[in-house]
């Protein structure tokens, strides 16, 4: 299901916002710090009510279709989602049915199968039961992207979802987020992996779009220098990918 992002204000944030995300693509969504795109991302999964502008996904309008729908199209890995930390790993995972529940509440045999398939996807199995409180940021980061994907979401939006993960969390997370096929939005703020796990790149500076494109032609010297105000070295790599030489 696509994405369409037209013409999306809020506030002094975000200024007339234009983007399309392809169906089935991995879209990146990156920037310097406070350049609006948890801003935007919050606008895309029903967050926050943009000023102006219009955010469709596969045709539907995510400000005038039901909440309910736009659920059970949308799911969001945010950034430190509220939960409650008496609840257990399976608990909170199983949230992720709730847009579906009908009026009695309860999960179906297939239901509790694809959330229990879907903690063991994730290596959760020997925490189904632990409170979340007693989980790391990391642990805590992969039990909200199984409550996401137990939503069977056309659409998943990724707000920095390897921010609390070690290198080999970090890839396997970008790369079940590949696997799956759903259009995925993703913000991260490491350019060599937004890179490495995005079909294609937007930069946000000052909540402008100011350049979109595979990242071979998105991260370039010229852009670091101008958006994130650091002289890199960038190199095009083997897989036609950039290197980024930072100067420390
Ligand atoms: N409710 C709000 N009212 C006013 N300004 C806000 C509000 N929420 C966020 N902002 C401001 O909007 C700007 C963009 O914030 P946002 O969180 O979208 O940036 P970001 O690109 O995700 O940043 P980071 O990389 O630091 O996470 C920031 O200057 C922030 O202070």
């Amino acid at each position: 299901m696509n994405i369409e992002i037209r013409d999306v204000s809020w506030l002094q944030v975000l200024h007339e916002i234009t983007l399309s995300v392809r169906s089935g693509e991995v879209a990146g969504l990156v920037g310097p710090n406070g350049s609006g795109k948890t801003s935007l991302l919050r606008c895309v999964y029903r967050s926050t009510r943009p000023d102006g502008g219009r955010i469709t996904v596969g045709g539907m309008d995510v400000w005038q279709a039901p909440a309910r729908e736009v659920a059970r199209t949308v799911a969001v890995l945010a950034q430190d989602t509220p939960a409650d930390l008496n609840n257990s790993v399976e608990q909170i995972v199983g949230l992720g049915r709730i847009p579906y529940l009908g009026a009695l509440g309860r999960l179906s045999a297939a239901e509790r199968t694809l959330i229990a398939d879907t903690i063991e996807r994730l290596e959760l199995g020997p925490l189904r039961r632990r409170p979340y409180a007693t989980l790391s940021g990391g642990e805590r980061q992969r039990v909200q992207l199984a409550r996401a994907l137990v939503q069977e979401p056309k659409v998943l939006i990724l707000d920095e979802p390897t921010n609390h993960l070690d290198l080999r969390h970090q890839v396997d997370v970008l790369r079940l987020a590949r696997s799956i096929g759903v259009t995925v939005l993703v913000t991260l703020h490491d350019l060599q992996l937004a890179a490495a796990a995005c079909d294609r790149l937007a930069v946000l500076s000052e909540g402008r779009v100011v350049a979109e494109g595979p990242a071979v032609e998105v991260v370039t010297h010229d852009l670091l220098r101008r958006v994130y105000h650091v002289e890199a070295h960038v190199t095009p790599g083997p897989d036609d990918l950039p290197r980024i030489f930072l100067p420390v």
